[in-house]
């Protein structure tokens, strides 16, 4: 029996690249869709409702949500208390809120991945900037996205500034409670002390999203970087992935790269 799908941001720019892509696959089914502007209509069989609390009514097995900041830990707690696996590609959410989301998963016995980006060379640059940080001290993240992006930093920066602030050796430079001037041009912090990692987050048009690891040595310097294209064909494979994984454990589990061999 495929996996039933219901696709929370069926109509926007990633979820329309998602839908066809599980009607074309035979081991997943779209079911159910949200979308508060094509509430009523249909995606294929699969009826689209104005919100997550209707559209859980249709049996589905597992939550995909690429909506909103502002609407993503809502969806996926109705969804975790229905019983739902989710898998997020909705940025905006931090430690905080995964916490508290794995503490409803484990209580429900259903599992989450949340990935702050499903493509395979954003994923790379989150593996391989994990294994130079083991040798490197010091690393700083610039993130990159277009103007009218809601949300700073990107999920794809926030995932990867709190993973690597957990592995990271102490730095060399200043603290930034020594900085003078104006300390806030050193960026936004994750984690605490002199493994915190800053992510300096820029905004402009031209930009769809970019991410940038930058390590300095005694020296010499090495810079990862990952940038996306327009199109929202990058996370989809890495999203249908996660949808048939999603089922294999309980709690949250975040960042592709822990499917990956
Ligand atoms: N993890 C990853 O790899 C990636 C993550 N993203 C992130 O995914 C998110 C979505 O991106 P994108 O597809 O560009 O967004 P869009 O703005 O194009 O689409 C948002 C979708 O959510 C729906 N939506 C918005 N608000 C609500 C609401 N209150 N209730 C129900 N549905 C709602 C919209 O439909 P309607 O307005 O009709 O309700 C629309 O279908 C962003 O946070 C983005 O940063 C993006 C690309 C990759
Ligand atoms: O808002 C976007 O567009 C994107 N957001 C994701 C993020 O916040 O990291 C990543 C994706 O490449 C595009």
């Amino acid at each position: 029996m495929p996996v039933r799908i219901l696709l929370a941001g069926a109509t926007g720019w990633v979820g329309r690249a998602l839908a066809p892509a599980i009607a074309a696959t035979a081991d997943l089914a779209l079911v159910a869709g949200v979308s508060r502007s094509a509430a009523g209509t249909a995606i294929g069989d699969a009826p689209v409702f104005a919100s997550i609390e209707e559209a859980l009514a249709v049996p589905s097995d597992v939550l995909i949500d690429y909506t909103k900041p502002n609407v993503v830990k809502a969806n996926a707690a109705a969804a975790i208390a229905a019983g739902r696996h989710v898998v997020i590609g909705t940025s905006g959410l931090g430690a905080d809120d995964y916490a508290e989301l794995d503490a409803l998963a484990r209580a429900k016995g259903v599992g989450v991945l949340a990935a702050g980006n499903f493509s395979i060379t954003a994923t790379l640059l989150k593996r391989f900037t994990l294994e130079a940080a083991k040798y490197v001290s010091d690393v700083e993240i610039i993130d990159y996205a277009s103007a009218g992006k809601p949300d700073a930093p990107s999920g794809t920066a926030r995932e990867l500034a709190e993973t690597l602030a957990g592995v990271r050796r102490p730095a060399t430079s200043r603290p930034i409670e020594e900085v003078s001037g104006v300390p806030a041009t050193r960026g936004g912090s994750f984690g605490e002390g002199a493994t915190r990692v800053q992510v300096h987050a820029l905004r402009l048009p031209s930009f769809v999203l970019g991410v940038e690891t930058i390590f300095g040595a005694p020296d010499e310097r090495l810079t990862i970087r990952h940038d996306a294209g327009s199109s929202a064909a990058p996370y989809v494979a890495g999203t249908l992935l996660a949808a048939r994984k999603v089922a294999g454990w309980t709690g949250v589990r975040r960042g592709l790269d822990t499917l990956l061999d």
